[in-house]
């Protein structure tokens, strides 16, 4: 019997890194289970971006397997991944400003063409505000908006797993609470999500787990909400 059954995502002491000494993860490891909305916590330069990255097959695993719903996805490239069912929302540079809401959406959904204009019209559906700007540059989002189209082209090809990397970096509270909001009502639809956050709190309050990552290891892990009132995470992510 495998033991990822049950699992939807297991990533198992991955190894990788950018140069061809250092390695920035060192061996690290996480699951996300059907139905869960995992995150991703710890502080600046601990790897949490390219753990994403390493999942989505954007930098490559020197150690280490990456399973999704039981299949070795490990030497599979970024296509291979998304085809396997993994989205990726990038941070930065996550729609293409020059082009409209629709033609995003539209160049998004590259795995099933035939799907694309059904898929956009379900997104509409759910994100009135992008029926609204459909003809609109992505530029000229404000940056909650942006997120949301970002958010919406990842789930253009319909994804098994979406991870999201810093979806509320540079938002007001407001913008980002919202957002948070937009997480958990796509969650309760069935998505699950892997997120990397720096407002580590919120994000574990909205979170069934979360995992806490320093210096390219894992250091904790617990439910969400357990994890939100512990004093030692109070102390590392609010000073106190
Ligand atoms: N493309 C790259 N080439 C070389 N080094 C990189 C690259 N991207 C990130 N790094 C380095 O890898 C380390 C981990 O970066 P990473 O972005 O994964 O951290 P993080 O935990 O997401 O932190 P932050 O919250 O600051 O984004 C850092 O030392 C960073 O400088």
């Amino acid at each position: 019997m495998s033991a990822a059954q049950g699992e939807l995502l297991t990533v198992d002491g991955v190894v990788a890194g950018y140069g061809a000494a250092e390695q920035i993860l060192k061996g690290t490891s996480l699951k996300v289970a059907p139905g869960e909305i995992v995150s991703i916590i710890g502080p600046n330069g601990a790897g949490k971006s390219t753990l994403l990255k390493t999942i989505a097959g954007l930098v490559q695993a020197r150690d280490g397997t990456i399973r999704l719903k039981g299949g070795d996805v490990t030497r599979e490239n970024a296509l291979g991944r998304a085809k396997a069912g993994i989205g990726f929302v990038p941070q930065e540079r996550n729609v293409f400003g020059a082009m409209t809401v629709a033609e995003n959406l539209e160049i998004s959904g590259f795995q099933e063409p035939g799907k694309v204009g059904a898929r956009a019209e379900e997104l509409y559906a759910r994100y009135p505000m992008l029926a609204e700007k459909r003809k609109a540059l992505a530029r000229t989002l404000s940056g909650g908006q942006r997120q949301i189209l970002a958010m919406a082209m990842g789930l253009m090809n319909a994804p098994a797993l979406l991870l999201l990397d810093e979806p509320t970096a540079g938002l007001s509270p407001k913008a980002a609470d919202e957002l948070f909001d937009a997480i958990v009502a796509l969650n309760k639809g069935g998505l699950p999500i892997l997120m990397v956050e720096q407002h580590a709190l919120e994000a574990l309050q909205i979170s069934t787990r979360g995992y806490v990552l320093v210096s390219g290891r894992n250091s904790r892990e617990g439910a969400g909400p357990a994890l939100a009132t512990d004093p030692e995470i109070r102390r590392l992510f609010l000073g106190g």
